[in-house]
């Protein structure tokens, strides 16, 4: 039976769009869920966002925008069906209150991805009935991990309590990167594979995803899919531009390069899936 979808996740992704290997579904598959080995060891990574032409993710830090149609919408869903967690920063949960679920009618809890929230000073605003937890409690969706440094631990902090009411943890870690401010991308995933999370879907926002993007971190993105949207956000949002990057003679060369590039049409939208050159 097709597949049929709920709330805002869409249509199914195209079973067959102008041919069989070159849908979306496949090309994000081939890309990514076929080759899901865990690379030195870590979770496989698959970065995927939503951009509009101008490289923005939103309109402004701290507010969602829809940037995406049905169509790749309903990708993004069928990605999350195929990974073992799906990870953005904490602006991106105060902003969005997402539910961080695949929302593909049908979807069995078991594939739902764990929702992990990178929270190093614990600053959520997480109440009981935030999206993230409802969603969890009425099993559409797994319960979330939310990490956070040490020091933002504190014993009887009632999001702690909502959290595991939920079936989810507050996981603490060592802030080891960036003057103790920031997790290194490497003991982070090292960390949560220990979770048994071996592939993860990475979401954004641009901080996280600009991380990522830096020359030292591009070799744990296993693959990328990006939609780009037919729209100009404008000066002041949420953008997407890694650091500049240059060769041994000091010229400045791109930032990131790809291969295995494909472009597919998607509604309105087009949706590049390529692994990162590094
Ligand atoms: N269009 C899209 O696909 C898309 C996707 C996600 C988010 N967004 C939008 O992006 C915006 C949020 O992005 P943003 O750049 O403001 O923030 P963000 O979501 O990237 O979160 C940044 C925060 O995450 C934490 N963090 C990130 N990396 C960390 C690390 N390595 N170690 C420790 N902590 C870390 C820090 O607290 C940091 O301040 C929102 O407007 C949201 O709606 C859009
Ligand atoms: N594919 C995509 N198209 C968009 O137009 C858009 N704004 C996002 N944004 C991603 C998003 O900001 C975070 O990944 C969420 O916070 C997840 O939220 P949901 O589970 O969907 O509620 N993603």
């Amino acid at each position: 039976m097709a597949p049929t979808t709920n709330d805002d996740a869409g249509p199914p992704p195209p079973k067959k769009a102008r041919s069989e290997n070159n849908s979306p579904a496949n090309a994000a598959d081939s890309s990514t869920t076929s080759s899901l080995e865990p690379s030195f060891g870590l979770p496989f990574i698959t970065l995927t966002y939503a951009t509009s032409l101008d490289s923005q993710l939103s309109l402004a830090p701290g507010t969602q925008t829809h940037l995406s149609g049905p169509l790749s919408k309903s990708l993004t869903h069928h990605l999350r069906t195929r990974h073992s967690g799906i990870l953005i920063g904490v602006s991106t949960a105060v902003a969005d209150d997402p539910g961080l679920n695949s929302r593909l009618a049908g979807t069995d809890l078991a594939k739902q991805p764990t929702p992990i929230v990178l929270d190093p000073t614990f600053r959520w605003n997480l109440r009981r009935n935030s999206r993230v937890l409802q969603t969890a409690r009425e099993g559409k969706g797994k319960a979330p991990m939310v990490v956070v440094g040490s020091d933002a631990y504190k014993i009887g902090d009632p999001r702690i309590q909502w959290v595991v009411e939920a079936g989810g943890q507050v996981v603490v870690l060592d802030l080891d990167a960036d003057d103790g401010k920031r997790w290194s991308w490497e003991y982070l995933l090292r960390s949560l594979k220990s979770y048994e999370l071996d592939s993860i879907m990475i979401e954004g926002g641009g901080e996280v995803i600009n991380s990522l993007l830096k020359e030292e971190n591009q070799k744990y993105v296993g693959a990328m899919i990006v939609t780009v949207a037919p729209t100009y956000l404008g000066k002041g949002g949420v953008r997407v531009c890694p650091d500049r990057r240059e060769d041994e003679e000091g010229k400045v060369v791109s930032a990131v390069s790809f291969s295995d590039v494909q472009w597919l049409p998607l509604g309105r939208d087009v949706v590049m899936a390529a692994k990162v050159d590094w």
